[in-house]
């Protein structure tokens, strides 16, 4: 039926009147005319695409559709006693996937609410998932907000759905035959269809981000975990390689795409930390502060590991998955992170020793998460424990299946150390990883630590070294400052090799301390000499042990950075080097 009523309507909105309709109906019904040139008294059916096109279009959407699925099928649920069919098109409006009444097939065959329907705006006139193909926004159209005559009949609700990279890749819509009369009757369909589109895009994200880091944000505790708002995939290095659209809108700033920013530019976070926001710590404890203010919280979700032992891959050994970003070219870290590597995937305790700060707790982190998403990680505080409360913490009300991080395990009270044997022996899910910054074997001796823990516990020992030696620490001083600062904030060469030619008895807490004083205090993007604060004077550091082979090693034969470490004079290294027969490697 044509109804002259909604043609000179049409044509009082192209000379610029308001009428009363939505500003998005308005928009489409000029588009209509002006750019595509289609005529409002036409009565086209509904334009349907061949079997070959429709199984085209399928197979390019298929990765989408196989995502969609389980969210199309719960909102058909939903909906499906008012009435309602639900529509996936792809990003060029053909319905690529359908839930829909087998009884009201004809009808809605010839309605274009059907498998194959191609609903481009330049096609069939105004439509919801037309138009929100065109202005990327949700939208109803209801009744005659359609332009062409044939719909009007039709009342639809349409929202976006962008892929991973923000760009528009479908449009799920939801659509009666019959509907009331005022517009407003649809907008329940309107947040249904809106909230289904954002969890098509969560799950699209997830399927995507396998052997990525995926961080989920909510602003409410109790949805984090089953249905949160937005979020990000991040690389190793901890640059934002794939968004939902709610994290877009979040966190768009004027630089535009969030792509390729560095997570720690948008929240006061880095990659190291997502760790500490994994499902086994307390929703409300997983707190990130956004840079510009206000607060979310945060689900991180690590790489999928490969779950069974064996031989390494040349790839996994390459990739190194969450091991990997741990330490740069240094021989002896890359030996242990390789062991590490192969020693996360088996039940075998481990015993992580060296001194404070070298990082033992955060090698520990991610140990667990390369053993893969299975277990949970309880961290246990040594020096806090009780026998009590450890029978709380690994008793049988405990988790079944668990890394426990053991901190610091010189540190536990006799009586817990006496007790921890055989709580573990009687829970054979709990794998274990101490650490310690003591030689356990002379508290042995001294009878100040249970033997039977110890061998409970060392399965395998990894000796983390002292930052003084470690031939990376030009990389670990490059890799901390570009997480706190700006990529433009450079060290000068004076500061760098006043950095790299420091004993830090402190290790990397220390250089942790030094660098965020040094970017407080510098001018400008340089941080020069006179920004960094005077090296820790520690009676305890532990230098005097280390040999001139050992310190010259981590130098790279460097004899200024050698002297620079050990407090002497260049020709007072040369002359020792002498004395004990080192000559320098070609
Ligand atoms: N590979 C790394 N790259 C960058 N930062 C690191 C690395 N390892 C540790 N850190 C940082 O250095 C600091 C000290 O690390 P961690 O707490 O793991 O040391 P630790 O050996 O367990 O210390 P302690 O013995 O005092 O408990 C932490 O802030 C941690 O985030």
């Amino acid at each position: 039926m044509i109804t002259r009523h909604h043609v000179e309507e049409i044509e009082r909105v192209l000379e610029g009147r308001t009428t009363g309709r939505d500003r998005q109906v308005a928009d489409s019904w000029k588009r209509c005319v002006e750019i595509y040139g289609l005529d409002p008294a036409r009565t086209d059916p509904a334009h349907i695409v061949t079997e070959t096109e429709l199984k085209e279009h399928r197979m390019q959407a298929e990765r989408l559709i196989s995502s969609a699925r389980s969210g199309l099928q719960n909102l058909f649920r939903q909906v499906a006693r008012q009435n309602y069919t639900v529509l996936l098109t792809d990003a060029k409006g053909v319905c690529v996937d359908f839930f829909g009444d087998p009884e009201f097939e004809r009808e809605l065959r010839t309605s274009g609410l059907f498998m194959g329907a191609h609903w481009a705006e330049d096609l069939t006139g105004t439509s919801a998932a037309g138009a929100c193909i065109v202005t990327g926004e949700p939208v109803t159209i209801h009744q005659d907000d359609h332009f062409g005559n044939a719909h009007t009949a039709l009342s639809c609700t349409a929202a976006p759905i962008y892929d991973s990279m923000g760009q528009l890749a479908a449009v799920l819509d939801i659509s009666l035959l019959q509907s009331p009369s005022p517009k407003s009757s649809q907008n329940l369909a309107m947040s249904l269809v809106t909230a289904s589109a954002r969890r098509v895009e969560m799950a699209n994200l997830m399927a995507q981000s396998r052997r990525d880091w995926v961080l989920r944000l909510s602003a409410s505790p109790e949805f984090l975990d089953v249905d949160p708002e937005a979020a990000l995939t991040l690389d190793g290095s901890g640059r934002i390689i794939g968004f939902t659209r709610a994290a877009d809108m979040l966190f768009r700033g004027e630089t535009g795409s969030l792509l390729g920013q560095r997570i720690d530019s948008i929240l006061d976070l880095s990659v190291d930390d997502l760790p500490d926001l994994m499902r086994d710590r307390p929703t409300e404890d997983r707190v990130v502060n956004i840079r510009e203010g206000g607060a979310l919280f945060g689900h991180a979700i690590a790489p999928k590991a490969p779950r069974s032992p064996g031989p390494l891959t040349g790839r996994q050994r390459q990739s190194g998955g969450a091991l990997g970003g741990l330490a740069g070219p240094d021989p002896v870290m890359q030996r242990l992170l390789k062991q590490a590597e192969r020693l996360a995937l088996t039940d075998v305790p481990l015993l992580l020793t060296g001194e404070t700060g070298t990082g033992k707790t955060r090698l520990a982190r991610a140990i667990h998460v390369a053993a893969g998403p299975d277990r949970r990680l309880v961290t246990v505080e040594c020096a806090a424990q009780t026998a009590g409360r450890l029978i709380e913490t690994l008793g049988p009300s405990g988790p079944t299946l668990a890394t426990v991080l053991l901190r610091r395990i010189e540190d536990l009270p006799p009586d817990a150390q006496a007790l921890l044997p055989s709580l573990l022996d009687e829970r054979p899910g709990l794998r274990t990883v101490a650490t310690s910054c003591v030689d356990l074997g002379q508290m042995i001796r001294d009878g100040s630590f249970h033997k039977p823990l110890f061998y409970r516990l060392s399965g395998a020992p990894l000796a983390l070294p002292p930052l003084r030696k470690r031939q990376d620490l030009g990389w670990l001083v490059d890799r901390l400052l570009r997480r706190r600062a700006p990529d433009d904030l450079r060290l000068s060469p004076a500061a760098r090799a006043d950095l790299t030619g420091r004993v830090w008895p402190g290790n990397l807490h220390e250089l942790e301390r030094v660098l965020d004083a040094a970017i407080a205090l510098r001018d400008g993007d340089v941080i020069d000499l006179p920004d960094l604060p005077p090296p820790a004077t520690d009676v305890s550091a532990p230098t005097g042990g280390d040999s001139l082979e050992e310190v010259l090693n981590a130098c790279g034969w460097n004899m200024a950075q050698a002297a620079r470490r050990l407090g002497v004079n260049r020709s007072t290294v040369l002359r020792r080097m002498r004395r004990a027969g080192l000559i320098a490697p070609a």
